[in-house]
């Protein structure tokens, strides 16, 4: 984690963020920002990082006929900001006047403040992004997607990824106030501007919590009865144990990390839910009794959440991707083990990769004789979703924007 520590107006953390994530790597939610900077303004700085990451590419062909060559980073940086600004609807003579000011400042800039005036000068009198092609995935994620779910519905992915998500949440069972939005077939709730979350209907007493459509469905598929037994092997930070606890199961929470368990146990309070949490390895550990149901959220490459995380493609180059791949197998096999006969495992992934998916899955039924799938048996659930092997393929492109992930039902002997 690396502070930026160059500037305190929301826009100069803004570039501080770009340029750790563009220039080294770093996660956009591992990016400290400098503690002088408001609580507005972090939330400004974070949003305009945010979006330009999401427009980048878009962002980069308004700038390209207007630089002869590729300037450093950290320049490239403010002039993006600006055309994302400009794009937004801000007045053209305060965007070019605070980046000028913004390059002046720096160090690695100040030389280059001229050219930064020069280039925003010549912008187009309207800087229309949306006109644009949407940015494209990365070569390692858009061609396994091209060749399995084809090019059309790739762009159309591709296309919701460019726009800012809204924010789903799960209402519990017996929640008092929740907040207005749109019901979504699955029971699901959609806030189209939900401001702070924390300042809505419901959110102290416990009603509702965060949670996108996609995520909420692999619970909603588990159609989990009160009184059975549930182990959520990869719970953190807890969105499914809330949903499972109240559905009225027994839940036991596993995770491997504390400090992400300690949010589990946050969420629980807040919506006044229980879970018994353990805080370990599943490749390690062995439970006293076996479950009837399991769920098992495997770690993965997160592709799916790309709308929610546009610095994703920047950070990642897929090479991680063949170890959760092998780790994913191994919590499955492991976690069989651990059913009651004929109990059922739910295995998911927030991934659009089908090797985290549909591959993922086939592997397993070959590796486990007497292993099969439950068809989904969800009246709201579109048939077209559903795999010829009868998992669940949730695209981001489906009911105006989800995140991607795959779902399958199992059950063993
Ligand atoms: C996709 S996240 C789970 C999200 C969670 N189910 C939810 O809905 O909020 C994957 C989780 O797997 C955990 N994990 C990774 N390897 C693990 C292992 N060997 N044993 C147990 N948990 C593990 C990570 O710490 C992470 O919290």
């Amino acid at each position: 984690m690396k502070a930026v520590t160059e500037s305190v107006t929301a826009r100069s953390a803004a570039v501080g963020v770009l340029n750790a994530v563009l220039g080294e790597g770093e996660m956009l939610s591992q990016v400290v920002l400098p503690d002088a900077l408001s609580g507005p303004d972090r939330a400004r700085a974070e949003r305009l990082a945010t979006q330009v990451l999401r427009q980048l590419d878009r962002i980069d062909r308004v700038l390209k006929p207007l630089l002869r060559k590729a300037p450093p980073l950290a320049v490239l940086n403010i002039l993006r900001l600006a055309v994302y600004e400009r794009a937004d609807g801000a007045a053209a003579h305060g965007v070019v006047n605070e980046a000028v000011s913004l390059a002046r400042r720096g160090k690695r800039t100040t030389h280059l403040s001229g050219l930064v005036n020069a280039v925003l000068r010549a912008l187009p009198e309207v800087v229309d992004l949306a006109a644009l092609p949407p940015p494209q995935m990365p070569r390692w994620l858009r061609q396994p997607m091209v060749h399995a779910y084809g090019r059309e519905a790739v762009s159309a992915i591709e296309a919701v990824q460019a726009l800012v998500p809204a924010v789903d949440i799960t209402p519990k069972a017996a929640a008092v106030a929740v907040p207005e939005g749109e019901r979504l077939p699955s029971g699901s709730i959609r806030l189209a501007t939900p401001g702070q979350i924390t300042q809505l209907p419901g959110y102290d007493a416990g009603d509702w919590w965060v949670q996108d459509a996609a995520a909420a469905m692999a619970v909603r598929l588990m159609t989990v009865q009160p009184g059975e037994t549930v182990l959520d092997v990869c719970a953190a930070p807890g969105g499914k144990t809330l949903q499972l606890a109240d559905a009225g199961a027994v839940v036991t929470a596993l995770d491997i990390s504390a400090p992400r368990m300690a949010r589990v146990e946050e969420n629980l309070a807040r919506t006044g839910l229980s879970a018994r949490l353990v805080v370990a390895d599943a490749l390690h550990w062995s439970p006293e009794e076996r479950f009837d149901a399991i769920l098992l959220d495997a770690p993965c490459s997160a592709t799916g959440t790309l709308r929610r995380h546009p610095d994703l493609p920047f950070i990642k180059d897929g090479s991680e991707v063949a170890g959760l791949v092998e780790l994913q197998a191994a919590l499955l096999d492991r976690a069989l083990g651990w059913l009651k006969p004929g109990g059922r495992l739910v295995y998911c992934t927030c991934s659009l990769l089908p090797a985290e998916g549909e591959e993922q899955l086939a592997a397993a039924l070959l590796r486990h004789p007497g292993l099969a799938v439950v068809p989904p048996a969800l009246t709201w659930l579109p048939p077209e979703w559903v795999t010829p092997q009868g998992g669940v393929r949730l695209r981001p492109d489906y009911w105006g924007g989800m995140d991607g992930f795959f779902i399958a039902t199992l059950t063993a002997p």
